[in-house]
């Protein structure tokens, strides 16, 4: 078990609670959420879909929707983020953190070249001028292993393999040099052996820059493979939390060995998926 200083600490999140507001009235989809995330660890959240992930992740970038309203605190190097003006939280946010998400189409420019597009927040936030900034996102998609020879950066994303483009977007989140790197759902859209490439390559990237990373998944056995400590969420509560190699191998909740049950790549046979009976758990939260 790992003993926490808190200079370790890079994320904190105590007591977070978040209200989305519906025609009803306000519906609380996260109860008093509790993570922490290390200097240069590895955090999952795993849980189904609804569940509140991708919830959580938004609040620690400090991009929550209009219609949601946090409490609680979401400790970031000590500050908490939830405290801070709104246009703050997101410079801390921009300088501090790495996005990947699960469609890096959606998130890339039809019509600029992959080169423009990196270049753009390098200028801006680093001050490098063009050539610099080109010179740079050469670098940083050979880091992501696409080299030059390849002409990725006169592109434009339809040109390129899902793959591609998601190594595209992980270029991209590490150009400004972050701590942090939340992938949420970073392979979901992709085939299991390109699956494989991208988190290898995540882990890889996490190992030489000293990131930290925050990876949300739906799937229990991908992020078992990946991180060190682990959250399962259902419907906005954390179900069970504690290092990965624990809660997979001596699971205390039954929702969790559910989602162990369910997961192929811990030795089931996919055509054979259990289907978890959610309600069975949900009656046991407060
Ligand atoms: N912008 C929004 N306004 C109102 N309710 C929302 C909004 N976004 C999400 N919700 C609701 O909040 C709850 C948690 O959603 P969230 O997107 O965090 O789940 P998730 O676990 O990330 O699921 P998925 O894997 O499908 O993205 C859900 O009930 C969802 O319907």
């Amino acid at each position: 078990m790992t003993t926490n200083s808190t200079d370790d600490i890079l994320l904190d999140v105590r007591g977070l609670d978040v209200d989305v507001l519906t025609p009803e009235g306000p519906r609380r989809v996260v109860h008093s959420l509790e993570l922490t995330l290390r200097r240069r660890g590895t955090l999952g959240i795993v849980g189904e879909s609804g569940s509140g992930k991708s919830m959580t992740a938004t609040a620690v970038m400090g991009i929550l929707p209009e219609t949601a309203i946090a409490s609680g605190k979401v400790l970031y190097r000590g500050r908490d983020l939830l405290s801070l003006p709104a246009r703050e939280r997101r410079a801390m946010a921009g300088r501090e953190m790495g996005f990947v998400f699960q469609e890096p189409m959606s998130a890339l420019h039809p019509t600029k070249t992959i080169g423009a597009q990196m270049a753009a927040p390098l200028r801006l936030h680093l001050g490098l001028t063009r050539r610099q900034a080109r010179a740079r996102s050469a670098e940083l998609l050979d880091l992501v292993g696409i080299p030059p020879s390849r002409g990725v950066l006169d592109a434009y994303v339809h040109q390129l393999s899902g793959g591609m483009r998601q190594r595209v977007m992980i270029a991209m989140s590490i150009s400004c040099e972050p701590a942090l790197l939340i992938a949420d759902e970073p392979t979901t859209a992709l085939d299991a052996t390109i699956q494989k490439q991208i988190l290898d390559l995540l882990a890889d990237l996490r190992e030489e820059l000293g990131l930290s990373v925050l990876l949300i998944s739906h799937d229990l056995g991908l992020v078992s493979r990946y991180t060190d400590d682990v959250v399962v969420m259902l419907d906005g509560h954390a179900m069970e939390s504690g290092p990965t190699d624990r809660v997979v191998s001596a699971p205390e909740s039954g929702y969790t060995r559910g989602l162990l049950e369910a997961s192929p790549r811990l030795g089931h046979s996919p055509d054979r998926l259990p289907v978890i009976d959610k309600s069975r758990f949900t009656k046991a939260v407060q």
